[in-house]
């Protein structure tokens, strides 16, 4: 499985432009569609859910063309019901496609097979089958009543009068039917049954509807009117807004990490219901500014963000980003009334509830609600995304507690927001890494402590734990080349480093590991892939804030191979073994030069030749000889280099 590994975040902060809306863009581009004349369509969005209405358009004989690689669009409508009468469509796992082409369809007089992935098949969509039956469209759910895949065939439609749809399941049942209703040219009057619920989103299809020209009445949010002889007509250009769902993660990065951070492209002139994201953020503290077409959130002045208890059926996407956002709360949080959650992308109360666990939260899961007690400390985790964007997103904010975390499935992101990691990462500062690798003796571990005294960030001596490794395994008897019994050591180390002292099992080691016994066996356990790979996560936790500063043989290649700075320090072969002489002799340990230059020679080959992360120089790394160099001159090179920016 692919997966993505994001750091742990000092905060975030800055200005992001925002993809084109989700909902929007699919509503707009069926209206151009069905409409007269020629729409021009700026901004969309460019996503996989965006693709497969693009596609179906296509197959369904619409033509439309893109202007180069712009984000701008023309589609030439055609006035009516689609032309092409047979047609089989995919539509992935796009409900804001699946839905309204449903409608469209049914009232389009063909023969239309409708499908998409295993997930779609699982979402509801009887009740809307069922409002167009009443209709007297031809419908048949081909594998389970009640769920796509679908096929439709050419029937009578009986026009005009009451049709009732439910509004309890999904908002989109009555969008869909909204939108294809003019296709009959009759007034038609739907009833909502049922609580109608995500009702910000029936505020955007009538809005985008009365853009080409169609007016529904409406009486509260039980009944609409579609007039008769209503046309879609093309209003020449429509702009897309942005996202206001993938606003939220951005939002909630602010309110989180600092900021501030503004986004663009939504503001207090936005259609879409989910701009009601950033009240709710105003309610856990944030501190929220607005303009028309943008939005800022930054920390709360004091302290963290409040403990929330919400009704967020108005903004069922957006509340997500709230469920993540209430691990930095300083209470237990409760967001209610999202029901819906369940017949989403995935079943988003359940996954919620599984992967918030993961990072140490208390859950209690409802049929329609979901309480989050924020754990003392986040934990580290790897996180599932159930192909559901949302999830990816959210819990990229789980970074800006300074937790590194691990996002599987990462490209499920593509339905909405392709490109939304590298945004973030440009927002969110994550915590700096300075990778010192390089041969032995060569001044690395010096060098690394002075760096981060300097700088007042942590320091991890790496080799220390390959030597702890040695070290344990030897006084365990296990032998130094079994490598499933020295990586079942590696993994369960009971080494502390404090005040400057190296533990092993509580006792002072911090000289013993320095032998050259050790030596020479922390670089043969060194070797063994499962012994570093047990490693990898040990080394990775001391990337706490403000930064760190590390070294080793494979620091810059594996461990952190985002670190901003990456140094490798070398030295001729004699001068370090004449440094190693000295410093074992002014500890008293007793050695001689000729043969520590040779087993530095050969740890140096072994280092190199080894399989699995060997010691290179890596092509991102600035070169530092230290041959004529004093350690005073090598510390300030590198520190240079950490105020230069890397
Ligand atoms: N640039 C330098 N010039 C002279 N001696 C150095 C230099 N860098 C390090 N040393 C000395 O060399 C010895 C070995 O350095 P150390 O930091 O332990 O190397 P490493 O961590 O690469 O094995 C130390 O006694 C250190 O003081
Ligand atoms: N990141 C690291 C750090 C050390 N090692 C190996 C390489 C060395 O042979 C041992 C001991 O490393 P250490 O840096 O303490 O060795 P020197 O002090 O440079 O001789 O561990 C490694 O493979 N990867």
């Amino acid at each position: 499985m692919e997966f993505l590994d994001l750091p742990p975040m000092l905060g975030a902060a800055g200005t992001v432009r925002l993809p084109g809306s989700k909902s929007i863009s699919n509503r707009v581009l069926l209206l151009a569609a069905l409409a007269e004349g020629e729409t021009e369509i700026r901004d969309l969005l460019l996503s996989d859910d965006v693709e497969r209405m693009l596609d179906a358009l296509q197959t369904l004989g619409v033509c439309w063309e893109r202007n180069g690689d712009s984000l701008d669009y023309r589609v030439r409508g055609v006035g009516g019901p689609f032309p092409v009468k047979h047609a089989e469509l995919f539509l992935g796992n796009a409900g804001t496609a699946f839905r309204p082409l449903t409608a469209a369809l049914a009232l389009s007089g063909g023969e239309y097979r409708l499908s998409g992935v295993p997930r779609m098949h699982e979402r509801p969509i009887g009740d809307l089958v069922d409002a167009l039956r009443a209709l007297g469209a031809d419908i048949m759910c081909t594998a389970n009543e009640g769920y796509p895949p679908l096929h439709l065939r050419p029937a009578s439609i009986r026009s005009g009068g009451v049709v009732r749809v439910r509004g309890d399941v999904s908002s989109q049942f009555l969008t869909a039917l909204l939108m294809a209703l003019p296709l009959t040219g009759v007034e038609t009057t739907v009833e909502v049954v049922g609580e109608l619920i995500s009702k910000p989103y029936i505020r955007i299809t009538l809005e985008l509807m009365a853009r080409f020209g169609v007016q529904v009445e409406q009486h509260g949010w039980e009944r609409f009117v579609v007039p008769g002889g209503a046309r879609y007509r093309s209003p020449g250009t429509v702009f897309v807004e942005g996202d206001a769902s993938s606003a939220s993660y951005f939002l909630a990065a602010g309110a989180i990490g600092g900021g501030p951070l503004r986004v663009e492209g939504v503001g207090r002139a936005s259609i879409q219901g989910d701009v009601r994201f950033a009240e709710a953020l105003e309610q856990l503290g944030a501190r929220i500014t607005m303009g028309d077409n943008w939005i800022e959130a930054a920390a709360p002045a004091e302290g963290g963000l409040k403990a929330f208890d919400l009704d967020l059926n108005h903004i069922p996407d957006a509340a997500m980003t709230l469920a993540v956002a209430a691990l930095f709360a300083d209470g237990p949080c409760r967001l209610r009334n999202i029901a819906s959650w369940r017949v989403k992308e995935t079943d988003r109360i359940a996954a919620m509830a599984i992967e918030l666990r993961k990072v140490g939260a208390q859950i209690e899961e409802g049929e329609d609600y979901l309480v989050v007690t924020p754990p003392a400390r986040l934990q580290p985790a790897a996180i599932d995304t159930y192909d559901d964007h949302r999830m990816a997103m959210c819990f990229s904010l789980v970074t800006l507690g300074g937790c590194r975390l691990r996002i599987n499935d990462p490209r499920c992101v593509n339905k909405t927001f392709p490109g939304y990691f590298d945004v973030f990462g440009q927002v969110a500062r994550a915590v700096p890494v300075v990778a010192i690798d390089g041969p032995s003796a060569s001044g690395k571990g010096t060098v690394a402590a002075r760096v981060a005294e300097a700088l007042g960030w942590h320091c991890l001596d790496s080799g220390s734990l390959y030597r702890l490794v040695a070290l344990a395994a030897m006084r365990a008897g296990i032998a130094l080349d079994d490598e499933a019994g020295v990586a079942a050591i590696a993994a369960d180390l009971p080494a502390r480093f404090e005040n400057g002292l190296i533990l092993l099992a509580g006792e002072d080691v911090s000289d013993a590991i320095r032998s050259e016994t050790c030596s020479v066996g922390a670089s043969k356990v060194a070797v063994l892939g499962q012994v570093r790979e047990a490693l990898l996560d040990r080394q990775r936790d001391y990337r706490i804030g403000p930064g760190l500063v590390a070294e080793g043989r494979d620091i810059g290649s594996v461990v952190f191979p985002d670190a901003g700075v990456k140094v490798f320090l070398t030295a001729s072969a004699e001068s370090r073994a004449e440094r190693r002489y000295k410093q074992l002799m002014e500890k008293g340990m007793p050695a001689n030069i000729q043969s520590l230059l040779k087993d530095l020679q050969e740890r140096d080959a072994r280092d190199a030749a080894r399989p699995v992360a060997p010691l290179v120089k890596l092509p991102d790394a600035v070169l530092l000889d230290t041959t004529e160099r004093s350690v005073d001159e090598a510390v300030a090179f590198v520190l240079d280099l950490v105020r230069a920016g890397g």
